[in-house]
Formats: structure tokens, C-alpha cells, sequence
């Protein structure tokens, strides 16, 4: 079975790309060990402090966000971070090659029930003189050069795409080595499988209540076919069944707040994973355009979500 770094090598992915990969790679695996051990090593429960996006930050979100952080402001192939937990950008070496945007612990509110969480993260190239700004960050999703996840749920699992296809890796517990199980993902282009809040549906757009009602309705329904749901609370879990056996996830606009766009953040949620998807032959849309095409205008911006089966994705957005 082939380990990442042959499959990397294999695909001619240049080597300073390889070289961020696999340290990022490489904390996620310490990340993983640390997970394992959960509150035998008192690692779970509050940090006691709130992050830039008013979220209390959780004790694993603070020690998994350090450790990418440490390993990345270590590798001379990177030029700057931006992290869900960190306010700022954080420049790293001015003669780097890459902007490193990652989520250190995606699905926070899982940690301590011990259900699934992930790292997302986001790579571009990008040279230049000076230190690195925020202004540097803001680059469409479309030039993302790599993108991908590690969940951590029964067994590690890495999913990564650098703009050839989607790969499936598995951690072997033994060797710490990420040895890949699927190649080429595609995801179906239709599904009869949701994932949404439904606890939200009050306070959705009329148009979403009227699509997910009608997914409700089944054959009863203008659908004519019965729809299954599932909702894992962490974006990293319900994108990657989908990788798996196809869906739609959305996280939509809601009224709860309408001076937000949406809840998941693009830079490091919304990008990676709609690099992924449509890698895979799937669609991943704001309700108005297509996220790889989105302009960002700030590092923490959200957006509303609707990715998965190319089909299911273009039914939803006809509503
Ligand atoms: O609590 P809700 O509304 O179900 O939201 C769950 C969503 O929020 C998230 O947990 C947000 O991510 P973080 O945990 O990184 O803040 C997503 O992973 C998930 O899809």
C-alpha cells in the first residue's frame, strides 16, 4: 500500500508543497495520539477564554491549535498562517512559498462526548517581499493549490486533494503513517441523503423551509422519493460521508442573526471543503454563487453552505 509521501511524490507535487503537507500531516497524527487519550491526559473540558469569533474555546482547541501553529511557523516553505483560533495572521517566514488557513479542531461541541472532530485546512501559493498581511490571505477558493481533513473518529482518516483528484489515507496506528485506501473519489450526483440543523428550521430563509420540507415529505412529497437525514455536529464528519456515500450538507443563511451570512467560515470550512467536493464531481454554492468564486474581504468571514451531490445541489438552489 502506497504512504503519502509516494502518492505525493507520484503526482509530481513540488517539494515545498510536500514539505508543508506533511508536517501539517504530521501534527495532525499528534493530534490524534492526543485525542486518544482524552481526559486521562485532562485535556478535555474549557479553556476559559473566548476566540476571535465570541466561541468559548475548548482546552483541545487551544493545545491542537499550538501544535499546528508551532510546527508551521518551524517550515521554511511557509510564508503565513491563519487559524479559526487565532485573531490575526500570523507571518512566518517572508521568503516562504504558501498561506497555511486551517480549523485545528473542527466540531468543538463533540470533543467531550467523545463523538467525531477533524483539522480542515487550506494551502495557496504565494511569494512576495514583504512580511505577509491579512490582505495576502484573501484569495478565491478557486487558487487553492491543496486542501483537506484529517477526521478523527474510529480511525484516522486523511482526505486530501492538491488539484488532481480526491485520495482517501487511513493512520496506521503501528507506523504513524498515513497509507492510502480509496483513490480518485466520486461522489453520486444525486442522493436521498440530508444533513442540516433542523432545530433551525425557524428560522430559515421561506425557500429553505420549503426545499427541506419538501426532503421531509418523501414520496408523500413533489419528490416522489423518501430522503434520509443525519447531522454528525461537525462539518468534517458529514462532508466526509458524503465523500463517502454521497449527500447534501447545508448550513444555510438563518434569521438568528441576519448580519451573518452564514456560520461556517470560508477561508478555512467553506474553501477546503468545496475544493474537495467538486474534485470529487460534486458542487459546493453559497444560496448566490459558487465558493471557490466567492472574493473574501476578511480571514474570519462566514458564508451559508450547500455542497454535496451536483444534482441535489442544483434542486436545492432552484428553490
Ligand atoms: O451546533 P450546530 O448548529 O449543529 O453546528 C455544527 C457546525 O458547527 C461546527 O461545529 C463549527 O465548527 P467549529 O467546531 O470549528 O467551531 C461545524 O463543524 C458543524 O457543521
Amino acid at each position: 500500500m502506497q504512504n503519502l509521501s509516494q502518492v505525493l511524490a507520484a503526482s509530481a507535487t513540488p517539494e515545498s508543497l510536500q514539505s508543508v503537507l506533511n508536517i501539517t500531516i504530521s501534527t495532525c497524527v499528534d493530534i490524534s495520539n492526543a485525542l486518544k487519550k482524552g481526559s486521562l491526559a485532562g485535556i478535555l473540558g474549557m479553556a476559559g477564554n473566548e476566540n476571535v469569533q465570541g466561541e468559548e474555546q475548548k482546552k483541545l482547541d487551544v493545545i491542537s491549535n499550538d501544535m499546528l501553529k508551532d510546527a508551521l511557523l518551524a517550515c521554511p516553505a511557509v510564508r503565513a498562517i491563519a487559524s479559526e483560533e487565532e485573531d490575526d495572521i500570523v507571518p512566518a517566514h517572508t521568503d516562504g512559498e504558501y498561506l497555511i488557513a486551517f480549523d485545528p479542531l473542527d466540531g468543538s461541541s463533540n470533543i467531550d462526548i467523545n463523538a467525531m472532530v477533524g483539522t480542515i485546512f487550506s494551502l495557496y501559493r504565494q511569494t512576495g517581499d514583504n512580511p505577509a498581511t491579512e490582505q495576502d490571505f484573501l484569495i478565491q477558493g478557486k487558487e487553492q493549490v491543496a486542501a483537506g481533513y484529517v477526521l478523527y473518529g474510529p480511525s484516522s482518516m486523511l482526505v486530501l486533494t492538491t488539484g488532481k483528484g480526491v485520495n482517501m489515507f487511513t493512520l496506521d496506528p503501528d507506523t504513524h503513517t498515513f497509507l492510502l485506501t480509496r483513490e480518485n473519489v466520486q461522489v453520486a450526483q444525486d442522493t436521498q441523503e440530508f444533513a442540516i440543523n433542523m432545530s433551525n428550521q425557524r428560522f430559515w430563509a421561506d425557500s429553505m423551509q420549503n426545499y427541506v420540507n419538501n426532503l421531509v415529505a418523501g414520496k408523500n412529497g413533489s419528490r416522489n422519493k423518501d430522503f434520509n437525514m443525519r447531522w454528525v455536529a461537525a462539518m468534517v464528519g458529514d462532508v466526509h460521508r458524503i465523500l463517502c456515500r454521497g449527500g447534501i450538507f447545508i448550513y444555510p443563511w438563518d434569521n438568528k442573526d441576519p448580519s451573518k451570512p452564514g456560520k461556517l467560515r470560508l477561508m478555512y470550512e467553506a474553501n477546503p471543503m468545496a475544493m474537495l467536493l467538486e474534485q470529487a464531481g460534486g458542487k459546493a454554492h453559497t444560496h448566490t454563487q459558487r465558493i471557490l468564486d466567492i472574493q473574501p474581504e476578511a480571514i474570519h468571514q462566514r458564508v451559508a453552505v450547500i455542497l454535496g451531490a451536483a444534482n441535489e445541489v442544483d434542486k436545492c438552489l432552484s428553490y
